[in-house]
């Protein structure tokens, strides 16, 4: 077993490309079949993206809001970072507004607000740096995470991942999918499955895909056979990421994850939850707390645009969930591992 990663090797997708003066986002709508890059010119644009799911995954939502600021800052004149700050709070505010579950946004706003109040006349500048550093720390944590991970996997195991975690939904390699492509490359992975992810198919169009890039051969399978897999023998590890995690270890992610870890436990497979630490909220205390998006029903009619459903048919259409911290055996960031997570072991790792 080699324990060297050669991030370069597993890490060629870029979703969010600043110019200088516009944002490029990879239209995530549109993978596998197209590679096409939608350009906002404005704030509002990229709010409407964050929306609309063009750009997702909890990092990259944040990394996208922060130049989003950038962008807001372009529309004012304002003699220091106070007076534009008040100048662009409604643009903020619009951000923020694009989609509740995944913390990252706020904090990313967050973060961009207090460089921008402290600065002077150097405001534009100030701001821009942050969105950078915001996006660098991202691809950073995520390199540490996938070693940090990536070491709790016996060689010679399968896992199973959910949703889409790699460079897609993040600044460059990946929570989940980034100990995933750090553990293969160490050779401790030996199968990588992916379920589906109805109904945005987040598994079956971005991970599966992703994972080809690198010349890893993902098994995709429906979101219905994580069960039956698991009582194969096949995983030891069921790996995914993370929206919002609690101060008690609670964590929301993509809809089915609760499930697949309610499975894990009953089969003896072990759960970890990889994300950045721009994903932990220690002001909410439970998962209890956390707001769960609710996207259009008219999400569930359909694949491809083909309708699957009957006609005048209801449907409700939860987009995440939460697994509770008694059910996960390992939280990974960038400043570590949990084990067994409650309150009192993420107040040592996190305060507040
Ligand atoms: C690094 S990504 C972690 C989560 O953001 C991911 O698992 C997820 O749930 C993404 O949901 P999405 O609705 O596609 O934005």
């Amino acid at each position: 077993m080699n324990d060297a990663i050669d991030f370069d090797r597993y890490d060629r997708i870029r979703p969010i490309r600043w110019t200088g003066d516009a944002l490029e986002l990879l239209d995530q709508r549109k993978l596998p079949f197209a590679v096409e890059y939608v350009r906002c010119d404005d704030s509002d644009a990229v709010a409407a993206a964050i929306h609309a799911l063009t750009v997702r995954g909890a990092p990259a939502i944040g990394i996208a809001a922060a130049w989003g600021v950038v962008l807001a800052a372009r529309e004012v004149e304002a003699g220091n970072g106070v007076e534009a700050l008040a100048a662009i709070e409604p643009a903020l505010q619009r951000l923020n507004a694009a989609r509740p579950t995944a913390v990252n946004l706020a904090w990313a706003l967050a973060r961009m607000r207090r460089v921008l109040a402290g600065a002077g006349g150097d405001w534009r500048e100030v701001l821009a740096r942050e969105a950078q550093a915001i996006a660098d720390e991202d691809l950073a944590a995520n390199r540490r995470m996938g070693a940090l991970g990536a070491a709790l996997i016996e060689p010679g195991s399968g896992v199973l991942t959910h949703c889409n975690t790699g460079s897609l939904a993040t600044a460059g390699f990946g929570t989940a999918l980034g100990v995933i492509r750090a553990g293969v490359a160490q050779g401790r992975i030996d199968a990588v499955f992916a379920g589906e992810t109805r109904p945005w198919l987040q598994g079956a169009r971005l991970t599966v895909w992703e994972l080809e890039q690198d010349g890893i051969a993902p098994t995709l399978i429906a979101d219905s056979a994580a069960s039956h897999l698991m009582k194969t023998g096949k995983v030891r590890w069921v790996i995914v990421g993370a929206d919002r995690i609690c101060a008690n270890g609670d964590t929301a992610n993509k809809i089915g994850t609760y499930q697949l870890a309610i499975a894990a436990r009953h089969h003896g497979v072990r759960f970890m939850v990889a994300a950045p630490s721009s994903t932990v909220d220690m002001d909410t205390l439970s998962g209890d707390a956390i707001e769960i998006e609710e996207r259009d029903p008219g999400e569930l009619f359909a694949v491809g645009g083909t309708r699957t459903a009957a006609e005048r048919v209801g449907a409700w259409n939860p987009v995440f969930d939460v697994t509770p911290h008694e059910l996960i055996d390992a939280i990974v960031t960038e400043r570590g591992v949990i084990e067994r997570p409650d309150e009192a072991a993420m107040r040592a790792a996190f305060g507040g």
